[in-house]
């Protein structure tokens, strides 16, 4: 590292020549890979990002000014150069730097970023502000990813950008990627405006012969551009998408070509009114292995920087993710039906709907970052008779509310809503944990809603879901292994809204929901051993949920513990809650344990358990303090 050493801020930056600054960005790529290597993270994003990141800080008077990252993850690079370089080696872990841009963190993230599709909006309002507050020279970027562009959002932000005063600058990062491949329209229509090769070399010819007249003035900077759209037009044949929406396009150039891009960037950044420079990057780019991969690089984990080798654990004879769970029955489900579909918004790998895809591509639909999109889709078909399990992680799930609510609930469509990453999710933080679910799903008529105990009922409850119910059914489970190596059972029907009683017990009762009663178990178990009797029941469905089971519980535990690994607040305990008032049971008394009213932070999944009290210690604590309160009240009623 010769000169990133030295930059603490972009002020360092500024006082650089071009060559120098070429090696900030050789430097960044290095250090992005060395860090990376051992501290696992999103990788190949911010790799596509070196020279757009050295060249906005270059140019650009931040924090002053405000960059808008959409999603956050290829901001890594803005990180160090805005003087976090001696913290990242903190990113994503508990206490650390954020895996994604906030203003909490530095006065140079300018919004909260982890969902993607935001940053037009959120950068239009910031825009519009600069100009009601009379800062004509404040200027706004948002740096939009080819992915993020498939989401609606962006769209209604589009739409709304030349309804009002500002002078916006939206940079589309086009790299052909999302995690998977990118899908759909736009991802087409960008690849014709990228590879026109008779609109490149025209366009080429018409630069030279305006450059050989000495015509690329300061003054006619603009036609040239303009008239390069013009051309294009001309050629494709069809108008420009963002020209439509009243927004000057101007590229494809060379997200790369540092000179060239801050050639570009500075002869737009003061243009006025609303503006889109289209960059083409590499995903990975200047590190092989991740340009060859950019799926499997988007967040490969450990790896040796030198050999390009990642360092993964061996699975065998481990317990299966819960994705490819997920993954390989819905596969075993649509060999023997062919209604069976699948859709996932933009995530085949992450929640492993790769499997249908490669085994049935006429019935695997990936959306792009669609979560309304992919509800709605899905209920169309369930309307048409198909069985669609439309997958979504948890927290993007949150979406497409309305969509659950309108379109599915209200109609009593067969949407079988699969919702993974439900919990904490890990090192992807506040953004990403999937703890609202239950509670927000729970008020919705019509629903079915589980949650499986281990990898057996995952598959029953899936199988339940297509054959054993004729409404909406939602099934939720966490990110990560689950709890058997012989994880494949023969599918079967179960009961809806019954659970079960795993474990006997006479001084409590503890309900729990999904796979965290697993923790629950452990504590029970050492419980056992000190003396104290819990009964276990799994709940399995919240909605509807077991009556018989509660008044079971009810009539003989005055104590009951409910346990769920999502927020307390409007949850499964909620519900104990509510149906033992409703239900005329006074004496009970009920401790609910789950996420309190708070964001939680980001850290490993372990170490987030534990601080919110949802862990095998934290539930073991609780037993025992309850049982405290049991053997202090029988206490009181002796001597009374
Ligand atoms: C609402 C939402 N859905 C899905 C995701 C998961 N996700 C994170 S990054 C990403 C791909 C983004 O692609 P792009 O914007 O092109 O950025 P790139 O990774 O290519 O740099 C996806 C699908 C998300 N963050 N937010
Ligand atoms: C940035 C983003 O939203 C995704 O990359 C997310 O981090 C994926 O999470 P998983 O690692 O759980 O698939
Ligand atoms: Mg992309």
């Amino acid at each position: 590292m010769t000169y990133l050493q030295d930059i603490n801020s972009p002020a360092d930056l500024k006082k650089l020549d071009i060559e120098q600054l070429k090696q900030v960005c050789k430097d960044l790529r290095e250090f992005i890979i060395e860090q990376l290597s051992h501290n696992p993270g999103h990788f190949a994003s911010s790799l596509g990002t070196v020279e757009l990141t050295v060249a906005l800080h270059y140019l650009y008077n931040t924090p002053y000014d405000k960059l808008v990252w959409d999603v956050g993850h290829q901001a890594y690079g803005h990180k160090i150069l805005t003087g976090r370089r001696d913290l990242f080696h903190t990113n994503r872990k508990l206490g650390g730097l954020s895996g994604f841009t906030n203003p909490k963190e530095s006065e140079y993230d300018t919004f909260v970023a982890g969902h993607a599709s935001t940053s037009i909006s959120a950068a239009l309002g910031m825009a519009v502000a600069a100009s009601l507050n009379g800062e004509e020279n404040r200027r706004v970027v948002a740096i939009i990813g080819d992915g993020a562009m498939t989401g609606g959002m962006a769209y209604e932000g589009l739409n709304n950008v030349c309804s009002q005063p500002n002078n916006l600058l939206i940079i589309l990062n086009n790299n052909d990627m999302s995690i998977d491949s990118n899908v759909g329209g736009i991802q087409d229509y960008l690849v014709k405006m990228t590879t026109s090769a008779k609109y490149n070399k025209m366009r080429s010819k018409v630069y030279q012969s305006f450059k050989s007249k000495n015509l690329i003035s300061e003054e006619k900077k603009n036609i040239v551009l303009r008239f390069n759209n013009s051309v294009k037009s001309l050629i494709t044949q069809q108008q420009n998408l963002f020209e439509g929406f009243n927004i000057r396009y101007f590229g494809p150039v060379d997200g790369h070509d540092l000179p060239g891009l801050i050639r570009v960037l500075r002869n737009i950044m003061d243009m006025k009114g609303p503006k889109l420079l289209h960059i083409k990057t590499v995903k990975g780019k200047g590190f092989k292995p991740a340009e060859k991969a950019a799926t499997i690089w988007h967040a490969p984990g450990l790896f040796d920087k030198e050999t390009g080798e990642r360092i993964v654990k061996k699975r065998i004879d481990q317990p299966q993710l819960y994705q490819d769970v997920f993954g390989h029955t819905l596969v075993e489900l649509a060999e023997k039906d062919r209604k069976i579909v699948g859709i996932t918004p933009a995530m085949p790998t992450g929640c492993s709907m790769t499997y249908m895809m490669q085994k049935f591509p006429d019935r695997a639909f990936d959306v792009g970052i669609a979560e309304a999109h992919a509800v709605t889709f899905s209920a169309g078909l369930a309307k048409e008779g198909f069985i669609p399990f439309c997958n979504i992680y948890s927290s993007f799930m949150q979406r497409a509310y309305d969509q659950v609510i309108h379109d599915v609930a209200l109609q009593k469509l067969k949407v079988i809503m699969c919702l993974d990453r439900a919990g904490l999710v890990g090192e992807d933080g506040p953004t990403h944990h999937g703890v609202f679910d239950l509670a927000y799903l729970r008020p919705i008529p019509n629903l079915v809603i589980s949650a499986p105990y281990n990898e057996h009922d995952l598959r029953n409850l899936m199988y339940t879901a297509a054959y054993g119910n004729e409404g909406p059914f939602v099934i939720r489970y966490p990110r990560g292994q689950g709890e058997k190596v012989d994880w494949r059972n023969q599918p079967q029907l179960i009961p809806i809204g019954k659970g079960k009683r795993l474990k006997s017990g006479s001084d409590m009762a503890l309900l729990s929901i999904g796979t965290i009663g697993n923790s629950a178990a452990k504590a029970i178990a050492r419980a056992e051993e000190m003396g104290i009797s819990v009964a276990h029941y799994d709940m399995l469905f919240l909605k509807p949920i077991d009556e018989e089971l509660l008044h079971e519980v009810a009539k003989n535990f005055k104590h009951i513990i409910t346990l769920e690994n999502g927020v307390i607040k409007g949850g499964m305990g909620s519900a104990v809650v509510e149906f033992l008032a409703d239900n005329g049971y006074i004496d009970n008394r009920v401790f609910r344990i789950g996420i309190e009213d708070q964001f939680v932070t980001h850290g490993t999944i372990a170490e987030l358990q534990r601080i919110t009290g949802i862990d095998a210690e934290s539930i073991l604590r609780k037993i025992k303090e309850v049982y405290e309160l049991t053997k202090a009240e029988a206490r009181e009623v002796q001597m009374q």
